[in-house]
């Protein structure tokens, strides 16, 4: 790809996208009994996608001070200077619109309105005030990073389920551990750019011990959807093995801490949470089909 493709590209976080597009789609496909509807599938996923990467592109332009000053973020494109913030400024504002402009008129309103409150969230909320405010500042960020799956439901069925809330709640608890892991590994850097991360607030000990709590919680509310009856047996035993070598992983890291197991836990936190969802996935449409098929 050109340069300046790549540049695009890489102003969207694709990664991170990536896997909030997928929750989003799982929440598509948890809604309904039957198959999507096409154009809820498509216009859904094509909008909150358009949303979800303005939204990054909006945060990596008002951080880029202090991307500048962290070896991790210095290769972004408005550190490098491959893009300026007029370009960033347009290119976010184009599909951002272009996104909402989807969800509003293809999909429904309230898909649209929810996912601009989230977009708000994560780019206005988190990244000009709460990054800097308080340690706390990704528990309460993380409601945005959770929000996706309820937009795809929301997308398919025009309403807000308690069976969503429990999909926004794994990620919910899921995001301490995600993140912190990584705080961890990088604390120095947090500190030197004066970011409150909870490493650099209350030192490695604390976090260590709030990475393995939420893990223990994280694992009582992967069973949720098996004990509300929105998912099955296979989905059950996935969530127990993931959710389970998770915990393994936290253990060790608050009681035999060795270098790059912080590293590695934040590694397996973005797997556990592509397989978790996976495994709803499959447990909701292709474990019913294959029983029919066996029967
Ligand atoms: C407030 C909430 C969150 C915070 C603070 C956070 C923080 C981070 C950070 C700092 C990284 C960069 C790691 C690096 O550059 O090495 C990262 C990577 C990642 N995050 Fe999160 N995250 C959050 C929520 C989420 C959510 C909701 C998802 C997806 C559903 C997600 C998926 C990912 C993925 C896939 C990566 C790897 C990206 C890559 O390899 O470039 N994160 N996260
Ligand atoms: C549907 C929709 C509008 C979703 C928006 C939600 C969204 C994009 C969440 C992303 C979460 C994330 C990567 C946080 C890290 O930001 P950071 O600034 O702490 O990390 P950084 O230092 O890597 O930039």
């Amino acid at each position: 790809m050109p340069t300046r493709l790549t540049d695009y590209y890489e102003l969207c976080k694709p990664r991170v996208v990536l896997l909030i597009v997928f929750t989003a789609m799982v929440g598509m496909f948890l809604a309904t009994p039957g198959m999507v509807p096409i154009d809820a599938l498509l216009f859904g996923t094509l909008g909150i996608g358009l949303m979800a990467a303005s939204a990054a592109a909006v945060n990596q332009m008002l951080d880029r001070k202090a991307d500048q000053r962290m070896a991790r973020t210095r290769k972004r494109p408005l550190v490098t200077g491959h893009l300026d913030m007029v370009q960033s400024a347009r290119f976010a504002a184009a599909i951002g619109l272009i996104g909402m402009a989807i969800l509003l008129w293809l999909v429904n309103p309230l898909t649209a309105w929810l996912t601009l409150v989230t977009l708000v969230g994560y780019a206005g909320v988190y990244t000009v005030y709460l990054k800097r405010a308080t340690p706390q500042n990704i528990v309460i960020g993380g409601a945005a990073g959770a929000a996706p799956p309820v937009l795809g439901w929301v997308a398919v069925t025009g309403t807000v389920d308690v069976h969503a809330l429990i999909l926004f709640l794994i990620i919910f608890i899921w995001t301490p551990p995600h993140f912190w892991a990584l705080a961890i590994e990088r604390h120095r850097e947090y500190a030197e750019v004066d970011i409150p991360m909870l490493p650099v607030t209350h030192g490695l000990e604390y976090t260590r011990t709030q990475v393995l709590l939420y893990t223990v919680l994280l694992f009582i509310v992967s069973l949720l959807p098996f004990a509300t009856g929105m998912s099955g047996p296979l989905y059950l035993i996935s969530a127990i093995g993931l959710s389970g070598w998770f915990l393994i992983y936290a253990i060790r890291l608050k009681y035999a801490p060795k270098p790059g197991l912080a590293m590695r836990t934040f590694g397996y936190s973005i797997f556990y949470l592509m397989a978790l969802f996976t495994a709803l996935l499959v447990d909701h449409h292709l474990a019913p089909l294959l029983m029919r098929e066996a029967f």
